[in-house]
């Protein structure tokens, strides 16, 4: 069975690529690695030294997250550092250790007594012997640069935390004596992130590079570098170096890369909707205006679905002869009737977007004749899968009538771009559209699956082909 939590000893970092091999099929979630040379006295017959100053493990930190991006892609790899920074009594985790293990063959005695006096466990566990071949205790002294500082401060986003973030933090931690400063962009600063909607809350970005460092929003790219004088150092990673080469952008761990991964997967829980039949499988696609849904759609009526589009049946309930069409006339008055008796979408767009008040009129007298139709619709299927495609569904509680809600989201600009080139409005008609709808965070903390077609066609098509591929797992 695997552990979900290791704690492996590693007494010659140069083996770690062959030791992480194994062990990311002995271990689930959490994998904390203990440079054996970084506890400060020797023990037993555990070869041990005391060493500083701390940049000395800089490389060897950076060879053991390299190789566990490598070999351990799904395993939350953290290599201890505390020990290499203060004479720590015993090695502490914050998960409890299921299994313990050893890059090494030692005695039984000697892992015992390594383990209770050395290591922070009050619960069960394993404990294993890798054998990693040769044991040369290699000291990794390849930086030059040893500085270390009082204060240092670094800043980012840490999004969806990766290997590069903890590579950056480790060397932060073991560069600043005293206090380190950590800034976490809040939410002015993510703007101009691809995404940002499917960034994670700060709260949640603090707490996951909570150590004992020195929290403090940044809402600028100084921060508070610039005006607090017992900042000695700053830690980039070559990200942040404008025109550098970017080390986050290496596709395997940059945290954009990751937030375009998560389009088309479950990123928020599906709760099972009891109110609603099993069949067919009801789903919900929205998204602010010009945000892509009827894109998203044409991909999936390809599918075996059943689309419903709510647009359409809007603009068909009240057609002339009909008896929404009367009720509009009705209310909104003749100017919205154009010379064919038809009603004028244009003139009638003009007056409920520019008045909040009139938009609601206009949904309560034809959300009701549109949610017969497409419950009729749904009723006489014979598909298993059903897309009702509303723009407005969340406002108008019609996702209770769903098993699961998709949405659409471009940025801002992105929209207004779509409104002025393919509705033909201008900007202040575009705004006045898109100010009458929620922000792109409301329809994503709304919904189950994210969809951006900001990109080529065929890129939509891959995160939709990508959705329904996970939508066939969890069909009834
Ligand atoms: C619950 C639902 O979502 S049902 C589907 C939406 N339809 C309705 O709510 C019916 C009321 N709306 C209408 O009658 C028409 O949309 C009008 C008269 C307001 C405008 O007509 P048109 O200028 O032809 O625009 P069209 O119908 O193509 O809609 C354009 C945009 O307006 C937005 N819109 C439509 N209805 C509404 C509404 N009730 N509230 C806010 N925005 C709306 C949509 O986001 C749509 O953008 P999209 O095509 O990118 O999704």
């Amino acid at each position: 069975m695997l552990a979900k939590t290791g704690l492996l000893i590693v007494s010659n970092p140069k083996q770690i690529g062959t030791i992480l091999e194994s062990v990311q099929k002995l271990v689930k979630n959490t994998l904390y690695i203990q440079l054996l040379s970084a506890i400060s006295e020797p023990f037993g017959n555990f070869y041990s030294r005391t060493v500083n100053p701390w940049p000395e493990f800089s490389k060897t930190i950076y060879n053991i997250y390299a190789q566990a991006a490598t070999h351990c892609y799904n395993l939350d790899v953290k290599v201890l550092i505390s020990g290499i920074k203060y004479n720590i009594p015993k090695i502490q985790t914050q998960q409890p250790i299921d299994l313990v293990i050893f890059d090494k063959t030692y005695s039984q005695s000697d892992i015992d007594n390594f383990i209770k006096s050395k290591v922070h466990i009050t619960n069960e566990y394993d404990v294993l012997t890798l054998d990693s071949g040769s044991v040369n205790i290699t000291d990794e002294h390849n930086s030059n640069d040893d500085i270390v500082c009082k204060h240092a401060v670094l800043g980012g986003t840490f999004d969806r935390l990766h290997l590069a973030h903890k590579l950056l933090l480790s060397e932060a931690v073991l560069r600043s004596s005293e206090k380190l400063t950590v800034g976490v962009t809040d939410e002015t600063m993510l703007e101009s992130k691809l995404l940002p909607e499917l960034i994670e809350d700060m709260d949640v970005r603090i707490n996951n590079v909570k150590l004992e460092y020195h929290f403090t929003p940044i809402s600028d790219p100084f921060g508070p570098a610039i005006v607090d004088p017992t900042m000695e150092l700053i830690v980039v990673s070559k990200e942040t170096i404008r025109g550098g080469e970017k080390i986050n952008e290496q596709p395997k761990i940059s945290s954009s890369t990751r937030r375009i991964r998560l389009l088309g997967t479950v990123l928020r829980p599906i709760t099972p909707n009891d109110s609603i039949p099993k069949t067919p499988y009801v789903i919900g696609l929205t998204g602010g205006i010009a945000s892509g849904k009827s894109g998203v759609a044409k991909w999936l009526s390809e599918l075996d679905v059943e689309i419903i589009n709510c647009d359409l049946i809007g603009h068909g309930i009240y057609k002339l002869g009909k008896p929404c069409h009367k009720a509009l006339v009705d209310h909104f008055g003749s100017s919205v009737v154009a010379d064919d008796g038809e009603i004028d979408r244009k003139v009638l767009g003009t007056i409920v977007f520019s008045d909040p008040e009139q938009l609601k009129k206009l949904n309560s007298l034809v959300w009701p004749a549109i949610i017969e139709e497409v419950q009729e619709i749904i009723r006489n299927t014979d598909k298993k899968v059903v897309v009702v495609e509303a723009a407005i569904l969340l406002n108008a509680s019609w996702h209770k009538s769903c098993h699961e809600v998709w949405t659409t989201l471009v940025p801002r600009k992105e929209a207004i771009k779509r409104l002025l080139t393919r509705n033909g409005l201008t900007e202040e008609e575009a705004l006045k559209r898109i100010n009458a709808q929620q922000p792109n965070s409301f329809y994503v903390k709304n919904a189950n699956v994210v969809f951006c077609p900001l990109w080529e066609p065929e890129y939509t098509k891959d995160q939709v082909t990508k959705a329904w591929n996970l939508l066939q797992q969890r069909l009834p």
